[in-house]
């Protein structure tokens, strides 16, 4: 029951800063983030993962990540991304990519945890020997979530899992993130389906240029009227 504490977090590219001074509590169960494109999402969970520099402090269970930590330094304090694009070997198949998830784990642990992968994701159990590269979208995302927890992640970060998938194949995805929460992961995860993403979420916050400008308890957010007329399509209410 991991809980991300992120202090004045910065992050950017080269000179453009894209993150200025952004704090952020992440408490055990699901956390979405939303907002509009380029607002600075992937930024924000790219910077946690070390993928990009940043400034500021980020604790996990009050113990502070080394400025300069790498990701795979990262990985091993528990902090996994599956990031949007999935970015699966296409030419190999689902087994042999959940084994590479497990490259920082021991022979027999790796073997233990696939094992667990396949009773998590039965899906993927009758998929085994199939490549990745000729799975549907929905799955594929699957077998990255997969992938990402043969790591045995205690904060999973998901970067638009949806993205680009029928909306049945949305809602299993959501449901997934949602089972990890509950089986004691801590998810943090961006999403441009609003609605759906509100609806599965313990809490939310809304990123607009770089700033968090709203957040609370997901349901909440999910009835206020900024999240409605910006998000959900709900008309303006008539002065
Ligand atoms: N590799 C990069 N180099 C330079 N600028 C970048 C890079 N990646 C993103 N940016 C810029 O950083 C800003 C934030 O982008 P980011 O991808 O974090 O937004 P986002 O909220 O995730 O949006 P989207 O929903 O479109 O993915 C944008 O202005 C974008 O153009």
């Amino acid at each position: 029951m991991t809980r991300l504490t992120i202090e004045n977090l910065s992050a950017g590219y080269g000179g453009f800063a894209v993150l200025r001074d952004l704090s952020l509590d992440v408490s055990p169960g699901l956390t979405v983030i939303v907002g509009p494109n380029g607002a600075g999402k992937t930024t924000l969970l790219k910077a946690i993962a070390g993928l990009i520099p940043r400034g500021g402090r980020l604790l996990l269970d009050g113990t502070p990540v080394a400025p300069d930590a790498s990701t795979s330094e990262l990985v091993r304090r528990g902090v996994a991304l599956v990031a949007e694009g999935r970015q699966l070997f296409p030419q190999m198949s689902v087994t042999e990519n959940l084994e590479l998830g497990g490259w920082l784990v021991p022979a027999a642990e790796r073997a233990y945890r696939l094992k667990q992968a396949f009773a998590d994701f039965p899906k993927l159990a009758e998929r085994a020997a199939q490549l990745a590269g000729t799975m549907s979208g929905g799955e594929q995302q699957m077998v990255a979530v997969a992938r990402a927890m043969m790591c045995a992640p205690t904060l999973l970060m998901l970067d638009e899992p949806s993205l680009g998938l029928a909306p049945r194949m949305v809602d299993e995805l959501l449901a997934i993130a949602r089972r990890i929460a509950d089986a004691g992961t801590t998810v943090l995860m961006v999403e441009q389906n609003v609605r759906k993403a509100l609806a599965v979420a313990d809490r939310a916050h809304v990123l607009e240029r770089g700033r968090l400008v709203a957040g609370g308890p997901a349901d909440e957010l999910a009835r206020s009227a900024v999240i409605r007329q910006a998000y959900l399509g709900a008309p303006a209410p008539v002065n």
